[in-house]
């Protein structure tokens, strides 16, 4: 179940390290090739580097065919890479090991919650195998970490979502990693025990100091947990930062497009005096923007977020970056109404939380919209 996590040193060499490699997770060139059905090489990990300081919740965040879980793995162990090199901080003088949790955490139904966390130390190659009392000793202490040494004797039938998601936590520590790694353990749960159980995760990662890496295509999951997301498209890193900067400073149309929902309009420079805000032109007409994260021969999407946008029925007297136009539908969804409204060929989400009340704009009523510059970005169109 547990499998212990190896450390690739040289291309295609995989080893365990016995020498004190930096702090954290260091990964450098990381490639990995499968050839599908046909024999065609897809390329599922591409040239990846990356330096998870110790004691970070990094995610990785795509969509599904992107590569997350083959890095995952590549990191577990379970594949070895074709190229690069993992290195894995532990102990000192010890063997590296890295701990895993599955979807719906895999807990072997049979056992009980000790018997399921000391299964990858009962398990354990002969050579490294603790003496019984280290064992029994270890187990408390997992248990008493994760606050299930009174649920010690009980099948996980008989545990709540929370503490499976406890007695998989200590299973994955239980062989002494410092790096936890998460393959979609939430993504089969329903949706309001799935909110629970990733504050509890956040609050279990805090306290226990251990280096997380967690792989997810759910961009809500990513922002809520991640000290860092790093956002994947074919194999590669397209944007590595802090869960607000991923939101509100995309890199490219991909990033902007992918977590969050925005308005998304091809724009081109156009000449504007120094001292004006720079100016862009897209299909709904100029439009004034504060943040510009592209280089000149790029080319351009202004992204801005659906939340971003106002809407009204009257046409207010002067804001920049605003339209007239025509609610297509619109949708109550508790603390926001979703419309969509059209401006000329334009299809803009519009994410209204009910502080204007625009309660009488209902399907085919004229609606004036509008987004402020600070609140749109220009990013490199790389869709
Ligand atoms: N064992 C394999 N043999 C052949 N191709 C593979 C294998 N494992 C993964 N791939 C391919 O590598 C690419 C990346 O797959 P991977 O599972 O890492 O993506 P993912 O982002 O985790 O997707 P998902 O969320 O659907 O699991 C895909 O094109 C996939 O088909």
């Amino acid at each position: 179940m547990i499998r212990p996590g190896r450390v690739v040193q040289d291309s295609g060499t995989p080893s365990a390290v016995e020498t004190e490699p930096a702090d954290g997770i260091e990964i450098t060139g990381l490639t990995k090739r499968f050839r599908d059905d046909r024999g065609v090489q897809v390329v599922a990990v591409d040239n990846v580097s990356l330096r998870v300081p110790a004691g970070e919740f990094l995610v990785l965040l795509g969509p599904s065919g992107c590569g997350k879980t083959t890095l995952l793995r590549c990191l577990a162990g379970l594949e070895t890479p074709d190229a690069g090199t993992i290195r894995l901080a532990g102990r000192t003088g010890q063997r590296r090991q890295v701990g895993m949790v599955f979807q719906n955490y895999a807990l072997w139904p049979h056992m009980t919650v000790e018997e399921n966390v000391g299964y990858p130390l009962r398990n354990a190659p002969r050579s490294e195998r603790l003496g019984k009392t280290e064992i029994r000793q270890r187990i408390q202490e997992l248990l008493t970490l994760t606050r299930l040494a009174g649920q010690a004797t009980r099948k996980p039938s008989q545990l709540s979502g929370g503490q499976q998601q406890r007695v998989a936590l200590a299973r994955a520590m239980a062989s002494g990693s410092d790096v936890v790694l998460f393959d979609e353990p939430l993504s089969n749960i329903d949706a309001k025990v799935r909110e629970a159980l990733r504050l509890e995760l956040r609050t279990m990662q805090r306290r226990l100091g251990f280096t997380a890496v967690y792989v997810t295509h759910d961009q809500t999951e990513a922002l809520e947990l991640a000290d860092r997301i790093a956002v994947i498209r074919d194999g590669r890193i397209v944007q590595l930062g802090r869960s607000d900067e991923i939101y509100s400073e995309p890199a490219t149309r991909y990033v902007a497009d992918f977590v969050g929902t925005s308005n998304l309009l091809a724009a081109k420079r156009l000449p504007v005096d120094e001292a004006q805000l720079p100016l862009f032109g897209t299909e709904l007409g100029p439009l004034a923007v504060s943040k510009v994260q592209a280089d000149g021969d790029d080319r351009l999407v202004v992204a801005s977020r659906a939340h971003s946008w106002w809407i009204r029925a009257a046409e207010p007297e002067s804001a920049p970056n605003c339209w007239r136009g025509e609610v297509v539908s619109s949708a109550y969804l508790g603390w926001y109404t979703e419309f969509v409204v059209r401006v000329g060929s334009v299809s803009l989400r519009i994410w209204d939380d009910h502080a204007s009340s625009p309660r009488d704009l209902r399907e085919g009523a004229v609606a004036w919209v509008g987004v402020s510059p600070e609140n749109c970005v220009v990013v490199r169109d790389d869709g």
